[in-house]
């Protein structure tokens, strides 16, 4: 579904953010981007959405090459990924709702189509009673689940997630980390970033390892091996 091929990218300013990152995640597959702070997690992800464009090498996304293309075709590469970020990124003067709807009155759905999808959504991640309230009225991991309810609304085939358990405790993070188990167990493509080892490691999951923007480790679900 993704393909990297020495891919590189170097940050106006001269940084370095990623160097020949080679790499291939299948449709269907659940897998995990570690490193330290600053080792090009978030630059390899923002590459995949085509927020970032590469500066070398060459990257493909269900077999087209997203590397060079044109500003009014991205639309179309975004609508297949699912965001979701650290800082849920929610719209705070909104209903739960209205900020799970989003996507879809972007993409201009019927307003029935849109209740049907975003009253499914929520079901998924258990905040149907919660429908009406504003972000402010709910804890950080619900915050972050309206993020993810918002992110899969439109049922994209990959999810992309930055560092979404950061800042929730243990027991949240792994409840986050059943509800993506659940989506890719319905064939959805999971990728996600987090310097967070006791996740990674209790999730048995692929993990793919960066290091001042090289990758430094392919640790496929189950096993060990270098890149
Ligand atoms: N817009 C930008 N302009 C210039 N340099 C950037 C930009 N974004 C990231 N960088 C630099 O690129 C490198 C990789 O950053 P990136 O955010 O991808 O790392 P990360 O692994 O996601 O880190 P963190 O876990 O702290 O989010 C860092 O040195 C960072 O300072």
């Amino acid at each position: 579904m993704i393909r990297f091929e020495q891919v590189s990218k170097h940050y106006p300013g001269g940084h370095q953010a990623l160097q020949k990152v080679s790499f291939h995640l299948a449709k269907g597959e659940m897998a995990f981007l570690s490193g330290h702070s600053g080792a090009g997690k978030s630059t390899l992800l923002k590459l995949i959405g085509v927020m970032e464009r590469p500066s070398d090498g060459r990257i493909a996304f269900h077999g087209h090459d997203v590397t060079r293309i044109a500003r009014r075709d991205i639309p179309y590469i975004r609508r297949q990924i699912g965001m979701i970020f650290q800082d849920h990124r929610l719209l705070m003067d909104k209903t739960v709702y209205d900020n799970v709807a989003l996507p879809l009155i972007i993409d201009g759905f019927t307003p029935a189509e849109i209740q049907k999808r975003v009253s499914a959504a929520l079901d998924k991640v258990g905040l149907h009673d919660k429908v009406g309230y504003l972000p402010m009225m709910l804890s950080g991991g619900e915050q972050q689940r309206v993020g993810i309810a918002r992110a899969i609304v439109n049922t994209p085939p990959l999810l992309l997630a930055d560092e979404p358990t950061g800042n929730l405790d243990a027991e949240l993070a792994a409840d986050i980390m059943r509800l993506f188990a659940e989506f890719n167990d319905v064939g959805v493509t999971v990728l996600i970033a987090s310097h967070d080892q006791s996740l990674i490691r209790d999730s048995g999951c692929r993990v793919l390892t960066l290091k001042g923007g090289r990758l430094l480790a392919d640790m496929p679900a189950g096993g060990e091996h270098e890149a």
